[in-house]
């Protein structure tokens, strides 16, 4: 342990294989700059997760969520790890429902039969709002780069693009991705997801801003849903399968977006800061 450094506590959880570094800074306040994050996820040096969460005392919420990609970016939302503090508030306060403040705004949780069930607020649907780099129809963008083209975009705290392809899993997704989330249609960079829909089922693929293929991306099940509906391959509600398991997602009638699925203590642990 270096000078100055002392150990603190984390936990590490995941959603369907999402993995989060999850750190309590609401009694003992510290900051983290982007490198340390990077050290901190990366998974041969350090202790490895796709998203790192510094839980922090909020003035309108139960708590409030810093969410930090694994490559130290700060973003608006993550719908796996929602549901993992989602548990932790849940059990720490004995309440039904519980309220989460992010950067993009305020969620809710509660628990349910298939795990926990949040509510990520609204789908945003705006090219402003997503946002793009010109003024579009955000329902098929006019924007093809291989074998992805017209993605459908949506904003769910997080910048959302949908490839609705004949098989998901045929997409090199892992060539695509960076060059999708790089292109200069997207100002904030962008989540780029591939999606095939069979009956009342998106099988999705994700590759992450500022993370890389992920297990399961909780906001792009989130948007494949609302992206599907607006497309009318769906009604409002679907099982999104990601390479980790299933998600249940409703596109509620207020606009705002339901998912429900499994939140997941692997396990705890002390590391030197
Ligand atoms: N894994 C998350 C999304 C995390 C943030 C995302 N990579 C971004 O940059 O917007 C989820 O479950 O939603």
């Amino acid at each position: 342990m270096e000078k100055g450094q002392h150990m603190r506590p984390f936990l590490k959880m995941h959603g369907l294989g999402n993995d989060f570094i999850i750190f309590d800074a609401r009694e003992d306040d510290f900051a983290l700059a982007d490198d340390e994050v990077r050290a901190l996820s990366n998974r041969r040096r350090g202790i490895g997760c796709d998203q790192l969460i510094i839980l922090r005392t909020s003035g309108k919420a139960d708590i409030f969520m810093e969410i930090r990609n694994a490559d130290g970016g700060r973003v608006g939302a993550c719908g796996n790890a929602t549901r993992c503090v989602g548990q932790l508030v849940l059990d720490e306060t004995g309440k039904d429902k519980i309220s989460i403040e992010t950067d993009a705004g305020l969620l809710s949780a509660e628990r349910a039969d298939a795990g926990i069930s949040v509510n990520m607020g609204p789908a945003r649907l705006l090219w402003n709002e997503i946002p793009l780099a010109r003024e579009t129809d955000t329902m098929k963008v006019d924007f093809a780069m291989g074998p992805l083209f017209s993605p459908t975009c949506v904003n769910m705290g997080n910048p959302h693009a949908v490839f609705f392809v004949e098989d998901a899993d045929a997409v090199d997704l892992a060539y695509w991705g960076p060059q999708v989330e790089k292109n200069a249609l997207f100002p904030e960079r962008v989540n780029a997801s591939v999606g095939t829909v069979k009956g009342d089922t998106i099988r999705l693929r994700v590759w992450e801003r500022g993370a890389g293929i992920t297990d399961a991306c909780g906001t792009a099940a989130c948007a494949s849903l609302v992206a599907a509906s607006r497309l009318g391959l769906v009604d409002r509600k679907a099982t999104v399968m990601l390479d980790g398991g299933p998600l249940e997602i409703e596109w509620l009638q207020d606009g705002t977006v339901q998912m429900t699925g499994a939140a997941t203590l692997a396990f705890k642990g002390e590391v030197a800061l």
